[in-house]
């Protein structure tokens, strides 16, 4: 299978590394970028083949639309002709099936999906929708290329995809928040700014470590953790009393209302 990124930024850059370990060959694998510097470092990094923004698109059977989600009208106007007969991949936050379509004045056979950043390092977890003109050969297609960066999960209708980006797409600012809000904690209770950042990011890493060992659910490791009369449990009484729980299912709502709008935003193009 032969694979084109249009778009040679930190999304496709993680998706390459995912499928020169997968196996893939780097002549198999084509970028087109304008920015020189980045096909250099594309180039000398994976063996990849690169193009710059005005090349003819060399013939290959997947096409990756990895550029910002703002550039995508102009680049499917300006690609439409090319990308007819392929499976295409599309990446970008907040572009519907519909407004693609019709930017690329025919209907393709698309694979919409929500990655998120950990992807860098292939730990990430992508949402995809399969469109309705994609065949089931276009999902096992789909499914190896997405699976390079980390677990998939499919939808089954389109709009969920906002609901992914508000949860695994969005979710690791959230988790970074988390980090550090703790790293100011333990700044606060004294400590220098090295040993605060080394005591909550080894707490995370380590709570996270033993959740993904451990059969028990997250509210039973809280508890196991949870002495009574304990100072977990005066620490989680002030995290009820200010409301933290209830705010991340508002911040995740917020994500997913946000996501539908700059998807009507970005349609009217
Ligand atoms: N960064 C994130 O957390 C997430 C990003 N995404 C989506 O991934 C897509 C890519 O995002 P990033 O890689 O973070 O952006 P990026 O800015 O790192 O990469 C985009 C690349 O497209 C190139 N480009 C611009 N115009 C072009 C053209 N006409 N032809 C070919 N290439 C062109 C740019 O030079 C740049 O290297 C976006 O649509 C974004 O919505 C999706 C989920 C999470
Ligand atoms: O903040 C955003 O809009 C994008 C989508 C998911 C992560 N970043």
């Amino acid at each position: 299978m032969k694979i084109l990124f249009i778009g040679g930024g930190n999304m496709a850059t993680a998706m390459l590394g995912g499928l020169l370990q997968q196996g893939f060959a780097g002549s198999d694998l084509y970028v087109v970028e304008p920015s020189a510097d980045k096909r250099q470092q594309l180039q000398a990094e994976f063996g990849v083949q690169v193009l710059a923004e005005d090349a003819a698109l060399p013939p290959t059977e997947v096409v990756v639309l990895a550029v910002k989600p703002q550039q995508l009208p102009a680049v499917a106007q300006a690609r439409a002709a090319e990308l007819a007969g392929r499976l295409v991949i599309s990446i970008a936050a907040g572009i519907r099936m519909a407004d693609l379509d019709r930017w690329l004045g025919h209907a393709a056979r698309l694979v919409r999906v929500m990655p998120n950043t950990p992807a860098l390092v292939r730990a990430g977890i992508s949402g995809a929708w399969l469109g309705p003109h994609a065949t089931a050969a276009d999902r096992v297609s789909a499914e190896r290329i997405l699976s390079s960066t980390g677990a998939l999960v499919w939808v089954e209708d389109e709009a969920k995809l906002d609901a992914i980006t508000a949860i695994s797409g969005s979710g690791p600012a959230y988790v970074f928040y988390f980090m550090e809000s703790l790293t100011e904690a333990a700044s606060q209770l004294g400590f220098d700014a090295a040993t605060a950042r080394q005591l909550a990011y080894a707490t995370f890493d380590g709570a996270i470590k033993l959740a993904l060992a451990s059969s028990d659910s997250a509210a039973t490791l809280r508890e196991k953790v949870t002495s009574k009369g304990g100072t977990t449990e005066a620490a989680l009484r002030v995290l009820g009393e200010q409301g933290v729980q209830a705010a991340m299912v508002l911040a995740a709502q917020a994500a997913e209302s946000r996501a539908a709008e700059l998807a009507d935003e970005l349609g009217r193009q």
